[in-house]
């Protein structure tokens, strides 16, 4: 997929092989965070072990975060098309030349932001899932945060690919998504996004992906690192659901501009 080449950006059944090479990074990025506690002072708001500045209010985990997006901005990572912040009001502008992308989505897209939502639900299901071990672990808190980060990052990329997933769709039949549009049709958009044969596909892919990644080939007695059930349970309950609020909300703008 080249973000300056929309041909091949707003194409369906690219956008689905892209979604599936993210799998593969979602998984490896959850077996690393698997390694540690859960380690809830990383998420804690306003830690009182740790000084993070005096103007600053937040978990441990967003000011990482945050001061990696500042330094990010700078090396021109959220003019990407496919790239979301999750502190978008920090953001510098970038010491490298901009790159002029062809427009691929509708202008209000950056206003589509769930990476809150990504960042709660992540926090709150997901790492108690992942992680074997439920305690704190202060000499972790820097490789927790980098691995959660990492993790964060993946997630907020597949998800808001749903923004292409729904121009695409979007393109494909105008008249349909317009008429649903005027009537502020939610149901009936979320009925006409959803494919409920890809999403099956995905849950078996992931099952089978899970068996194979989750365990040391060399080790046979070895503790498997993901199973089937949780990543299942990730993709179905949350990742899927959230890229289809990401559709419905996109398409339900989709009037506010005109090309
Ligand atoms: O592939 C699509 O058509 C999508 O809309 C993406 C997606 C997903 O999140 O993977 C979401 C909704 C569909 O029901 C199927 C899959």
């Amino acid at each position: 997929m080249d973000f300056t080449k929309p041909e091949t950006v707003l194409n369906l059944q690219n956008i689905r092989d892209e979604l599936i090479k993210m799998e593969d990074s979602i998984i490896f990025k959850f077996i690393e965070r698997s390694h540690f506690s859960t380690c809830y002072g990383v998420y804690q708001i306003d830690n009182p072990h740790l000084t993070l500045g005096s103007d600053f209010h937040g978990s441990f985990l967003d000011w990482a975060l945050m001061h990696l997006e500042i330094t990010h901005s700078e090396l021109r990572r959220f003019e990407s098309p496919d790239q979301t912040p999750f502190f978008p009001d920090k953001l510098k502008r970038s010491i490298l030349p901009s790159i002029n992308y062809p427009k691929l989505l509708a202008n209000y897209s950056n206003e589509v932001n769930y990476n809150d939502k990504i960042k709660r639900t992540y926090i709150d299901k997901m790492v108690p899932l992942i992680s074997k071990i439920d305690k704190d672990d202060p000499n972790n808190y820097g490789s927790i945060a980098s691995c959660d980060i990492e993790c964060l990052q993946s997630l907020s990329r597949r998800i808001h690919f749903g923004k292409f997933v729904a121009e695409a769709k979007y393109q494909s039949n105008k008249p349909l998504y317009n008429t649903l549009i005027e009537n502020k049709d939610v149901q009936g958009i979320m009925r006409e996004i959803t494919n409920s044969a890809v999403e099956a596909k995905i849950l078996e892919r992931l099952t089978t992906k899970a068996e194979v990644y989750g365990v040391d080939p060399t080790n046979s007695e070895g503790e498997r690192r993901i199973t089937p059930e949780y990543l299942v349970k990730i993709y179905k309950e949350f990742v899927i659901p959230i890229t289809k609020e990401v559709e419905v909300e996109y398409l339900l703008r989709r009037l506010e501009d005109p090309n």
